[in-house]
């Protein structure tokens, strides 16, 4: 498959290596100081686009990749305010798009049984639900796209939340972090540590004891590789899929 990569960072850097371990070429790279080469001409010759760049660079690339009618695999989070339009705009032109907060298999499997959880716990409501998740200082977008698909998972299955709230936690011992979530609300708690790759937690807390369900990135791998296969998957197929249709839960 001829891959062409949007974004040419810490995830495009490691999607490249493992595009290639996989006997894919990578005919094009697009990144900041090369943004004029990002036309319908070069595209013509990538299979798909691997998109991982910025939250304000996503919603121009996505259109670019659709005027070119390249299909497209975005892992790029921040934007998602205006996935309903990108929806709509994929689907009347017959463009191929799929989207993740995470390819990564682990977290698709920590999204499957997070919700499975939440049903289970919303017949215990004394338990309090609570997001927590750790990246790296350089990330951009808080809280973490893939902490939101948590919290939206609980929130479809429990009664006593209406909406998330966010604190970006400082973890200066002087700092006030107090947050004014209220009762209803599910909150998510965001720290930000040097080269932490992405920890996600829920939190479930009652009077006389806790349930944490964790998982761990111990590097960019899993992300990398998940969106390759998301490219393999998608290269055949037109419309807008989440990385969800990918697996077979
Ligand atoms: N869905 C998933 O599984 C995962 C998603 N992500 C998300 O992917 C995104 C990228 O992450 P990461 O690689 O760590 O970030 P980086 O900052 O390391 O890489 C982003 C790259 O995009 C470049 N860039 C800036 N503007 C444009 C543009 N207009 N077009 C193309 N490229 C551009 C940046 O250049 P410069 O630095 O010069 O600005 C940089 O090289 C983030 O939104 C992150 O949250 C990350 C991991 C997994
Ligand atoms: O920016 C990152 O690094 C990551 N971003 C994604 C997110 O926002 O959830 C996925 C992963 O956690 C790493």
């Amino acid at each position: 498959m001829k891959i062409a990569l949007s974004g040419y960072g810490k995830m495009g850097k490691i999607i490249e290596q493992i595009a290639l371990s996989r006997k894919h070429e990578i005919v094009l790279i697009i990144d900041k100081d090369n943004l004029h080469e990002f036309t319908a001409e070069n595209l013509k010759n990538a299979d798909v686009v691997i998109e991982f760049s910025t939250p304000t660079s996503v919603l121009t690339n996505i259109r670019s990749c659709f005027a070119a009618d390249v299909p497209i695999v975005v892992g790029t989070t921040g934007w998602y305010d205006e996935l309903s339009n990108i929806k709509a705009e994929c689907e009347a032109g017959n463009h191929a798009l799929m989207y993740g907060t995470n390819f990564s298999v682990g977290v698709n499997i920590f999204f499957h049984i997070n919700r499975l959880l939440a049903k289970v716990m919303n017949n215990y409501p004394y338990y309090e639900a609570q997001v927590e998740e750790i990246h790296h200082t350089k990330k951009l977008d808080s809280p973490s796209g893939t902490a939101i698909t948590i919290a939206e998972g609980i929130l479809e299955n429990v009664d006593n939340k209406r909406g998330w709230k966010n604190v970006l936690v400082s973890d200066s011992p002087n700092a006030d972090n107090e947050t004014d979530a209220q009762a209803e609300e599910l909150l998510i708690e965001s720290h930000r540590i040097d080269s932490v790759p992405g920890t996600h937690t829920v939190l479930y807390d009652s009077d006389v004891d806790s349930i944490e369900f964790k998982h761990t990135a111990h590097n960019r791998n899993g992300f990398a590789l998940g969106a390759v296969l998301a490219a393999e998957w998608l290269q055949h197929r037109k419309g807008c899929f989440p990385v969800t249709d990918m697996f077979n839960f």
